[in-house]
Order: structure tokens, then sequence, then C-alpha cells
């Protein structure tokens, strides 16, 4: 069965049919068996072993407390049974002990599985749509730590089970004979027993659904004041006190809620364990009261007193196992939910064959959510294979949304993108973004070495370290490279320590950005090279040097490359202008310059005007100079 999760729709979580638990419940249960099988059967033997030794403890205690009460005990059986007691009570604790190990390795072994199997799962979501929904991130959360702890618990609860049905029953047989009525009144005081244990349980379930989200605004707040990405602008800005107050309201708000359930829960605990005391109480004092009329021996007294004491807590037990069971498996549908949902996009089944006639995109029409506005409007291009294409437009035109589209990171809601005229749909998504390569406007470094992150980008190549060097030439960054402690192996990152307990290094933001051009450059039989705002952060000889190898990387390929600086698209065998998600203009960069009243051409004369301009600073500007970046081209 495919459960679709439409977005916000975390359900109701304190209250979940009694099918889809059971089936919750089962799918738990084999999580757990399947992740520990052998440690579950030493469990179940070692549950079997304690829950009979309790009784027989217990009973040998009777014998002997009769024995003494008798006057003519014996040094021999004495001895024998308070030999015998004492083993046997000894075992109980020494099973407890090997369990309680067992029992975390079987945990481990179920996290190992289910944590594996969540980001597998999250791997394979084709597009980018769960990604940015706050209500899949809460839902992945809340999956994440009831997947932890529920398969474990379901079985742990039906070990529980094993052992406590093994040890009520050689109690219970005691208790009926010393006085039967204690039966009665234990079963009465189970009803009220359960119902509290379900509405705690509930309730549970309910917080942690509440405090989800709010955790997630206290984990982002305490990022930014911890974290080296937010550290300048809190400093400059003065921001620490605003996000510190916002921490620790979230903070605050998440505690209030546990707070209320645990108060809840200790008011049901604490009646339950009066209505136990008076139960026991009264069956305590009938036998007591039997035994001083000559009704019932001393033995009896102490092993109806242990009978009953140890009855309860078994139910107790039993009760609180069943409660964490309850609200785990209410948590646990996030679980079959993740794993169960529908993909955003489905998959094709055609592998991508290498470009040879082109791309085209015919009438596409996209918005990123239904009832959003349009961010490209019937956009019909044609990416010949071999050719250059060059995409311009003002901030927020699409021209991003267009390369996420071309890499099937969205499906268009009209139209088509088709490659060599088959539908990118119909193909598989893995195969054709092995055909192409991108850097994207927001590019991302991974606290891996220089070689691994150039690497990323053709895992094929990630040792081959020829082919990074010559990567990193292309990305204008070689020389740079050259003057770290470690060159390729240097990590970028002061997170992590490198090899050798190195620190790592922090390059520059022009740096980086040669870093990941050299990424996209590795991949060289991609049939797509895709370059969003490759330029951004490069200084003008950077840039100038990055242009030049990339025109002669991409000449003869095909290759998508937006910029603001129009000069870096002067030589595209075709400039688009996009405008709010239409292409408003096409051609050469002579042909869009010689446009009267064009779009472009008015773009790029403002753009010229101003390099001109500033190229005589007035009094009073402000002028930076500095050396260019280390291993500037
Ligand atoms: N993930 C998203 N969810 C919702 N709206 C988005 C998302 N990404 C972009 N948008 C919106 O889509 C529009 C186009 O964005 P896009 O990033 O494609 O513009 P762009 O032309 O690349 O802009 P820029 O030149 O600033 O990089 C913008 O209005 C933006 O707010």
């Amino acid at each position: 069965m495919t459960v679709v999760i439409a977005a916000g729709d975390t359900g109701d979580s304190a209250s979940l049919p009694a099918r889809q638990r059971w089936r919750i419940a089962r799918q738990s249960l084999l999580i757990g068996l399947r992740a520990a099988p052998g440690g579950y059967a030493a469990l179940a033997a070692l549950a079997l072993l304690a829950g009979g030794a309790a009784p027989v403890a217990a009973w040998l205690m009777k014998l002997l407390i009769d024995r003494l009460a008798a006057g003519t005990p014996g040094a021999v059986p004495v001895l024998l049974l308070a030999l015998g007691a004492a083993l046997t009570g000894g075992a109980v604790l020494v099973i407890g002990e090997v369990s309680m190990y067992l029992g975390a390795r079987v945990q481990r072994a179920v996290t190992l599985r289910v944590q594996s199997g969540l980001s597998l799962r999250v791997n394979r979501l084709i597009g980018l749509r769960y990604f940015e929904e706050p209500a899949h991130q809460d839902r992945l959360r809340l999956a994440s730590q009831a997947a932890d702890i529920t398969p474990n618990e379901v079985v742990m609860f039906g070990l529980e089970v094993l052992r406590q049905t093994v040890a009520v029953a050689g109690f219970a047989g005691t208790l009926m004979t010393i006085w039967p009525p204690i039966g009665l009144l234990l079963l009465a005081a189970l009803v009220p027993a359960y119902l509290g244990q379900r509405a705690t349980a509930r309730r549970h379930a309910a917080a942690a659904q509440t405090i989800s989200p709010v955790q997630r605004r206290q984990y982002y707040y305490r990022s930014l004041l911890t974290e080296r990405h937010a550290a300048k602008e809190v400093r400059l800005f003065g921001l620490g006190a605003l996000f510190h107050g916002r921490m620790i309201e979230a903070l605050t708000r998440g505690v209030d809620v546990e707070l209320s359930v645990q108060r809840r829960a200790a008011l049901i605990q604490s009646l339950l364990a009066l209505l136990n005391g008076v139960v026991g109480g009264v069956g305590v004092g009938v036998v007591a009261w039997r035994a001083a009329a000559g009704g019932a021996t001393v033995g009896d007294v102490g092993l109806f007193v242990a009978a009953v004491a140890a009855m309860q807590s078994a139910i107790g037990g039993l009760l609180l196992s069943l409660g964490r069971v309850q609200a785990g498996l209410l948590l646990m549908r996030h679980y079959t939910a993740v794993m169960e949902a529908a993909d955003d996009l489905t998959d094709g089944t055609r592998p991508a064959a290498p470009l040879t006639r082109g791309i085209e995109l015919r009438d596409v029409w996209f918005r990123y959510t239904p009832d959003g506005p349009w961010v490209l409007r019937g956009v019909d291009l044609t990416i010949p294979a071999g050719q250059a294409i060059g995409v311009v437009g003002l901030n927020g035109a699409g021209k991003t949304t267009l390369v996420k589209l071309l890499c099937r990171l969205y499906d268009p809601e009209r139209g088509a993108i088709l490659w060599d005229g088959v539908d990118i749909r119909d193909l598989s998504a893995e195969t054709l973004r092995r055909r192409i390569s991108a850097t994207f406007q927001d590019f991302v470094t991974y606290d891996l070495t220089v070689r691994e992150n150039i690497g990323v980008g053709a895992l094929e190549h990630l040792d081959d370290a020829g082919r990074v060097r010559s990567a990193a030439e292309l990305g204008g960054l070689a020389e740079a490279v050259d003057h770290l402690p470690r060159r390729y192996d240097t990590m970028v990152s002061l997170s992590f320590l490198g090899a050798g307990d190195d620190r790592g290094v922090m390059l520059s933001g022009g740096q980086l950005q040669r870093l990941a051009i050299a990424r996209s450059v590795l991949r060289d039989d991609a049939d797509l090279l895709i370059l969003d705002e490759p330029s951004a952060g490069l200084d003008a000889v950077a840039e100038h040097h990055v242009h030049r190898t990339l025109a002669a990387r991409r000449a003869g390929r095909t290759s998508l490359l937006v910029s603001h600086r129009l000069g870096a698209l002067r030589d595209a065998d075709l400039i688009v202008v996009l405008d709010a998600g239409r292409i408003t203009e096409r051609g050469t960069h002579d042909e869009l310059m010689s446009l009267d009243g064009g779009r472009y051409a008015s773009l790029f004369r403002l753009q010229a005007t101003t390099y001109q301009d500033a190229r005589v600073p007035r009094p009073g500007d402000v002028v930076i100079v500095g050396p260019a970046p280390a291993g500037g081209a």
C-alpha cells in the first residue's frame, strides 16, 4: 500500500485506527526481529528463565520461613533452602544484567537498520519538493526518533509479556491458594491502570508532534548562535541577544509542553500507586489476620506479600511497556509514512542516451506550489547539441528554476522538456543526471579534502589525482592548492580535523567558487554543462581566466551558461533574455545589441557604462584595493 502524504498533513497523532495500529505494530515487530534475530532469541530464553526463577525463589523463602517459624528447622534443610533461595535470586539478578547488555546490542542493531533504511529512502527521492516542506522535515525527525526506539520496544514488550506471564502464572497459583479474592482485586485495579497508561501514551505522542517544529526552530537559532556561517553577521549587526531570546523562547515552549505531559503522568501514576497500595494493603491485612487466627503460616504471609508485590510490579511494568509501545506506534506511523510515501517525481525507465540532436523546452510552465505564482510561463527553447546557450535576466526572472527543471529536480506543470526528442520524465533520472554536470549558484562546499571536493563531481575519478588536478587547473584553483599545507589532501573545513589531526583550511569565497567549477568540469564526458553564475565571486583576473578556459572547454559541447555579467556570454551561440518567466528576446550578442530598445542591449550598455564610470574614483569614494587571492591566474 502506498501512503501519499499531502504537504502539511501530520495527522492526529493522539489516535490511530486499530487496523493501522496493528499494521504498524506488525511492521515494527518485523523490523526488530529482522535486525537482530539471534539477540532476541537469546533474550526470549532469558526472559523465560527469569520469569520462572522469581516465583521459585519466593517459594523457597516461604518454606524456609515456615521451617524457622515451626521451631524445628533442621540445619541441613535450612541451609539448602537458604542456598537455593539465594542462588535463584542471584540468578535472576545475573539474568537481568545479561539481558540489559543484550538489550543494548539489539537496540544498536535496530538503530543501524532503521537509520540506514531511512537515509536510503530519502536519498532515493528524485526531486526537491520534500526538502522544501517544513511538514516533511518534521515528519522525518519524528520518523527517525520513533524508528530508533519503537521496533525494539515492540519486541521487548513481547519478551516482557513472556517473562511476566511465566512469573505471574507462578505467583497467581500461590495467591489463589492463600486468599483467592486478591485475584479479582488485582484484575479490577488493572482497568484504571490500563486507561491511565493509554491516556499518558497519547499525550506523549501528541506532545512529540507539537514539539517537533518548535525544536526545529530552537536548533536553528542555536546554530545561528554557535556556528560559523552566521557568526560574522550576528556580531556585526548585534543579533546575539535577539536569537538567544528566540532560542530560549522555543526551548521554553518545548519544555512547557513536555512538563505539562509529565505533570499529568505523575498525577495518574500517583493515583494508580495509591490504588495499588490499597489493594495490596487489604490483601496483606486479610492474610495476616488469618495467620494470627491460625488459618495461615508466617511463610504464607511472607509469600503473599512477595507475590502481591511481584504481581503488581509485573502488571505495572507491562502497562508501562505497553504505554511506551503505544506512544511509539503513534510516532512510528511517521516512519512508515516516509518509507511508503509516493515519490515526489515518478522516475522514468529509459536510459538517457548520449545527446546527439539537442534539448528542447516545449511550452514549459512551472510554479513551485499549485496555488503559487507562475515562475516559468510557456518557455520555448531549443538547445542544439554542441552549442552554448547564454541565459540573461533580472533577479527572480526564473533562470535558476530553468536550470533545476533541466536537471529534473522538478517537473514542468505544463509542457515538456525533450532530450533528443524523448520527454525527460520517461528517462531514468540517474542516467539523465550522469549526462549533466553543473555548477549551481548556491553550490555546496563539503567538509572534505580538496581532492574529494573536486572528486565528488565524478565519483569514478575520485582517486584519479591527474584528473582532479586538471579539473583544478580548469577552475583556476591549481596554484592556490599547491600552497595548501597538504595540497589536495588538505581539509576544506574548520569543523573537522584532516589527516594526521591537521586543522583544515578555510578558502576564500572566490576560491570556493573555483572549487565548485573544478568539480563540475571533472565530469568531462557530460553531454550538458550548466554553469549558473559561475563567476559571481571571482576577481576580474580569475573571471577572465575561468571564462577563457571554460569557453575552450565548452567548445563543441552543449552548455547552458547563466550570468549577470553579460560580457561572459558574448561568445554564446545563442543568448536568451528571460523576463518574468518568459523568453522575450533571443539571438547572438550582435543580433541582440542591434535590437532597437532591446532589453539585452540596454542591460549590456548599462553594465558597460557602470564599469567605465567605476574606472575613475570620484573624490570621497571608498576604494578597497587588495591583492588577488592566492592562486589567481
Ligand atoms: N524553492 C522555491 N520555492 C518557492 N519559490 C521559489 C523557489 N525558488 C525560487 N522561487 C521563486 O521563483 C522565482 C524565480 O527564482 P529563480 O531562482 O529561478 O530566479 P533567478 O532568475 O535565478 O534569479 P537570480 O538572478 O536572483 O538568481 C523567484 O520569485 C523566487 O522567489
